[in-house]
């Protein structure tokens, strides 16, 4: 694994004011999304995982898991599925186990999990898990909020983390990891700052291998992924219904809603694989269980278009 370009990473980052970076590490059926087609995008469906982590009340694994596979059917190639994290940190996702050996795998399926330690790619791999993330942040102050330790400490975690996971036949290309997400956990780039990060990182990394994690805070999601969609990147982190935060960035809204981001990219004739209307209804059912309202823009228009048409539609004769 290269770590000099990672720590590049991490500078540029903390340049552009962005917080964090999650580095996948990874399995041989992962194939990157523009080998497939120019116009093949891939999402990376977080819900389960960056969407969930926050929530306040305890959701049940059941959930977690009917969540999961209601993802895994509509057309998804990945899904992120929990994190193998200290529950005393994130009690949210202190059923990891559960869930990952819960949920019905789907053979198009990837099922990462996120591992900040040896600690917890050990349960992960005891668990069975394929493909892992590790994540790493820009500044000192967000890493040590989020995984007790200093950006540099944090080299120095994944190292034999990384080693460890070669050793267990997940496998790794010459640089360790097969993609490079860049989060914007706290929301606040612009088309104008993504320009100029994924301009300074696609310098010591390949376009093909970078993945952009957008939250939509400041309301710049969309406009942020087109940008980064127009310089070339090809994968695409985003969380059904919107859900999400970081429980270290207080304030920092929900990820792009995944409907949104389809909605999008059929407007704009990428491909995706991913079922506009299985989505919404994902969506739909997982605020529904949340007792929220779904957090997509989209999602929300398109089911009172969808209810409005059924209310005009002639009653049909018995
Ligand atoms: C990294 C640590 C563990 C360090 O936390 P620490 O307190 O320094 O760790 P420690 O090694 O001193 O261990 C403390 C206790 O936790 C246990 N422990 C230790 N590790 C594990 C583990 N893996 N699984 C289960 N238990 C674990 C360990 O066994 C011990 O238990 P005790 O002896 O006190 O009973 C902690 O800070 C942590 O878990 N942090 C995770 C925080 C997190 O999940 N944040 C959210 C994910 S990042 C994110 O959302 C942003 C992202 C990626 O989506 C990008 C974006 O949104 O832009």
């Amino acid at each position: 694994m290269n770590f000099r370009s990672v720590s590049r990473i991490a500078i540029n980052l903390t340049r552009a004011s962005f917080q964090q970076s999650v580095r996948r590490t990874l399995n041989t059926t992962a194939v990157p999304a523009a080998a497939l087609s120019p116009r093949f995008v891939k999402i990376v469906e977080v819900g389960p995982r960056d969407g969930l982590q926050n929530e306040k009340s305890v959701i049940p694994a059941e959930t977690k898991i009917e969540f999961i596979n209601r993802l895994s059917d509509t057309g998804l190639s990945v899904v992120e599925a929990t994190s193998f994290v200290s529950p005393k940190w994130v009690p949210q996702m202190g059923d990891a186990k559960k869930v990952i050996t819960g949920i019905t795998k789907k053979e198009h399926v990837n099922y990462p999990c996120l591992t900040p330690n040896i600690k917890g790619l050990d349960s992960a791999i005891e668990a069975g898990v394929k493909e892992v993330a590790v994540f790493l942040a820009a500044s000192d102050s967000f890493s040590k909020k989020n995984i007790n330790c200093t950006v540099e400490e944090s080299f120095d975690r994944v190292k034999p983390l990384i080693t460890k996971a070669q050793e267990n036949g997940i496998l790794l290309n010459d640089m360790g990891c097969y993609e490079i997400s860049l989060g914007d956990t706290i929301g606040v780039g612009t088309p104008g700052t993504f320009r100029e990060l994924i301009n300074t990182v696609s310098q010591v990394v390949p376009l093909k291998a970078l993945a952009v994690h957008c939250h939509d805070t400041y309301g710049q999601a969309l406009a942020n992924i087109h940008c980064a969609l127009e310089m070339g990147v090809r994968v695409v982190d985003s969380s059904m219904a919107g859900l999400g935060g970081c429980p270290y960035a207080p304030g920092a809204s929900g990820n792009v809603a995944t409907e949104d981001v389809v909605y999008m990219l059929n407007g704009m004739q990428y491909e995706t694989g991913v079922d506009l209307q299985k989505a919404i209804e994902t969506g739909n059912w997982i605020s529904e269980q949340l007792g929220k309202a779904n957090g997509s823009k989209a999602a929300r228009a398109l089911t009172l278009k969808m209810a409005a048409a059924k209310a005009c539609a002639p009653t049909s004769k018995l």
